[in-house]
C-alpha cells in the first residue's frame, strides 16, 4: 500500500454505461473495470455507485423509452440489476476483482440499525478489496423512502464510508457554465472553493436531456455539496475519457473539481458530538483507556459499566477510569446487552447473548478520539 492511499468512491451514470446509446457499452465497462483493478494494486480502496439497472431493464424488454411512471421504473430495474450485476461480476473477474451487490435506500442511512449494518458491510467489503457496486434498491424504493437518483445515493455512500474522493463520471467533461448540449458557447467550470457554491453554478446546473439519465446537473452538484460538507472532495468529469480514473488520481486537471470545505476528521467528530445519546454511555478501565489511544477497538474485555439508554447503532461517549470523555463512537451492542459481556473476553458474546455482532462493542472505524 502507498502512503497517500485514498478511499474512492466512483459513481457511473446511465449515460457513460451506455455510452449513450440504448444498449449496455460493454468496452465501457471493460475500461472501468481496468481502471479500477489499477487503482485497487495501487493501494486504494474503490467502490462504485452504478446505475444502468433501469437501461438494462429497458434493453431487455425493448421499452421504448424511460419511463415517468414509478412502478414501471420498479419493473425495469428489478430486471435489469442482475443482468447488470452478472455483467460486472464477469468483467471486473478479468481483471481479478471480485465484486459485490450493495442495494440501499434513503431508509437504510437514516435509521441508526440500519446505518450501522451498512457502514459495517461497506467498510468490510473495502478492506477486503471487494469492489462494492451499490445502487439504489429501485424495486422496493417507493416515494416516501427513495433517494431518487444515484448521484446523491453517491454522496451518502461516500459520507458513509468517509471517503476521500467521489469522482462522478457523466457524458459530459464537468459542470459548464450553461448546458452544453443547448448552449455553445458554454465553458466548463473547472473548479469550485469556498463555503459556498456559487449561485451562477446552481443556476448553470440544469436536467438531464439525453433521455437515459436521472437528474443532470443539478443532482450531480447536489450531491457534491453533500460530499464536501463532509470532508471529500468531488470531481465531475467524463466517463468517456481514456484512463479518466488514474489521471485524475494523478492530479491531472480534468473536469470540475469541487474541494471539501471540512476536514474529514472534524467533520466525523462533529457528527459523532452532534448525534450522542444524552445520559448514556460507556465507562472503561486504564487498560482500555490505552488501547483506544493507540487505535484499538473498545472490546467488551475493557468495560466497566454501560449506563442510560442506548440501542445498537447509538452514537454513545466513552469515559476513561477519571471520568473524563475520551472517546465517541458508534456501538455495536445496545445497553442491556452491553452490561451482559461486560468485563468478559469477546470469544464469550455469543454465548452470552445468544448472537454476536462482532468481537467489538465500539470498532475503531466507528469511533473518533476527543482530546
Ligand atoms: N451546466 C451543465 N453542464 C453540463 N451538463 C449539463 C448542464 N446542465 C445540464 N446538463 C445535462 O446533464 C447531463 C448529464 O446528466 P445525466 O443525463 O443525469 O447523466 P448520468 O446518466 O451520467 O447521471 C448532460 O448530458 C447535460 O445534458
Ligand atoms: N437506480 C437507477 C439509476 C438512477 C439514476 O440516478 O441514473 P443516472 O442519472 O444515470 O445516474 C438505475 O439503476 O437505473
Amino acid at each position: 500500500m502507498h502512503a497517500d492511499k485514498k478511499r474512492i468512491i466512483i459513481k457511473v451514470g446511465t449515460s457513460t454505461l451506455t455510452a449513450g446509446t440504448s444498449k449496455l457499452h460493454l468496452p465501457q465497462i471493460t475500461a472501468l473495470a481496468q481502471q479500477l483493478a489499477e487503482l485497487i494494486k495501487r493501494g486504494d480502496q474503490v467502490a462504485l455507485v452504478s446505475s444502468g439497472a433501469i437501461a438494462v431493464g429497458r434493453e431487455r424488454l425493448g421499452y421504448p423509452a424511460l419511463p415517468k411512471s414509478i412502478p414501471a421504473k420498479q419493473m425495469l430495474a428489478a430486471i435489469g440489476q442482475p443482468r447488470l450485476m452478472n455483467v460486472y461480476e464477469q468483467i471486473f473477474d478479468i481483471y481479478g476483482l471480485k465484486v459485490a451487490q450493495v442495494l440501499l435506500t434513503r431508509e437504510d442511512i437514516s435509521d441508526r440499525k440500519r446505518y450501522i449494518n451498512a457502514r459495517n458491510t461497506l467498510e468490510s467489503l473495502l478492506e477486503q478489496g471487494v469492489v462494492p457496486v451499490v445502487n439504489e434498491n429501485d424495486t422496493v424504493a417507493t416515494d416516501e423512502i427513495r433517494i431518487g437518483d444515484n448521484d446523491n445515493l453517491s454522496a451518502l455512500v461516500a459520507n458513509l464510508v468517509e471517503a476521500d474522493l467521489l469522482v462522478i463520471l457523466t457524458d459530459q467533461e464537468g459542470i459548464y457554465t450553461a448546458n452544453p448540449s443547448r448552449s455553445k458557447d458554454a465553458q466548463l467550470i473547472r473548479e469550485v472553493r469556498g463555503a459556498e457554491i456559487p449561485k451562477e453554478i446552481w443556476e448553470a446546473a440544469g436536467g438531464s436531456q439525453n433521455g437515459l439519465g436521472t437528474g443532470g446537473m443539478h443532482t450531480k452538484l447536489q450531491a457534491a455539496e453533500i460530499a464536501r460538507r463532509s470532508g471529500t472532495e468531488v470531481v465531475i468529469a467524463s466517463g468517456l475519457e481514456p484512463q479518466i480514473l488514474q489521471r485524475l488520481v494523478d492530479g491531472e486537471a480534468l473536469g470540475t473539481r469541487i474541494y471539501a470545505v471540512v476536514d474529514k476528521l472534524e467533520s466525523r467528530k462533529r457528527f459523532m458530538l452532534a448525534g450522542a445519546v444524552p445520559r448514556a454511555g460507556i465507562r472503561i478501565d486504564a487498560g482500555a483507556a490505552a488501547a483506544l489511544s493507540e487505535g484499538g477497538s473498545l472490546l467488551p474485555v475493557g468495560i466497566s459499566e454501560a449506563y442510560g439508554k442506548f440501542e445498537r447503532g447509538d452514537i454513545v461517549r466513552v469515559k476513561d477510569p477519571a471520568g473524563k470523555d475520551c472517546a465517541i463512537g458508534l456501538v455495536n451492542y445496545a445497553c442491556e446487552d452491553v452490561k451482559k459481556i461486560t468485563g468478559k473476553r469477546s470469544s464469550e458474546i455469543e454465548s452470552l447473548l445468544g448472537f454476536a455482532y462482532g468481537d467489538e462493542v465500539i470498532h475503531h472505524n466507528n469511533m473518533t478520539l476527543l482530546g
